[in-house]
């Protein structure tokens, strides 16, 4: 099943003492990415509910919280109260990623699967029916302004075959990267949603980076 394309700058890359400034220099982009990092399982702590919370009261946009946090179990109903519309979190993180996402499913939240470059996607293709986002990390979590691997298309490319001969409507998205240079790869990749951090707010004109990486993705 083809998706629209979404865009989806990650306000890691924002002035953080202006957020509700920043979002609304990108009235194009579809959602609003929030990295969360608890500075223990990446080695970076940014922002937590409180924040997710205040986001939300400024934006119309669907919220997609990545979660880069130990324990995700028990964090994840503070994003779905905070108003999340997806929330995404680490398989390295969590024995039983299904369980979270089934909580999360039945508290009308969209539940998020993502994978660490290093970790292969054979163990989970099995679950990806409970998901309705698989998330391919295309840097090391933890920080913006990193180098897209090109060797995560393989894993893109695997989830969406997988998607596919199930016939489900679960988006894939990438993140790290992502930029004009690089979004044509991902797309023919398979990917329909993509997190661009740097190459957005690193932009002059950052709605217009939206613009150019929808058309580069979409052609
Ligand atoms: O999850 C992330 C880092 O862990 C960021 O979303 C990601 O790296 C986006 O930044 P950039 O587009 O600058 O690579």
């Amino acid at each position: 099943m083809s998706h629209p394309v979404v865009i989806a700058p990650s306000i890691l890359s924002a002035d953080f003492a202006r957020l509700d400034a920043e979002i609304q220099r990108i009235p194009d982009a579809d959602w609003i990415h929030v990295d969360v990092m608890d500075g223990h399982f990446v080695p970076n702590l940014t922002i937590g509910p409180p924040v997710a919370k205040a986001i939300k009261k400024v934006t119309d946009k669907p919220l997609d919280c990545h979660l880069m946090i130990e324990d995700p179990g028990r964090w994840v109903g503070d994003y779905v109260e905070a108003g999340a519309t997806n929330v995404t979190f680490h398989v390295e993180a969590t024995n039983d990623p299904v369980s979270i996402a089934r909580k999360l499913r039945e508290s009308g939240c969209g539940a998020g699967l993502t994978l660490k470059p290093g970790t292969s996607a054979e163990n989970y293709l099995e679950m990806v029916s409970e998901f309705d986002l698989v998330l391919i990390m295309s840097v090391e979590p933890g920080f913006g302004g990193q180098s897209f691997m090109p060797d995560m298309l393989d894993k893109a490319r695997a989830f969406r075959a997988e998607i596919d001969r199930l016939g489900l409507d679960t988006r894939l998205q990438i993140d790290g990267g992502i930029s004009a240079d690089t979004i044509a790869q991902a797309a023919a990749a398979g990917c329909d949603t993509y997190v661009a951090g740097s190459a957005v707010y690193g932009a002059e004109d950052p709605n217009e980076a939206v613009r150019t990486l929808r058309s580069l993705a979409t052609s």
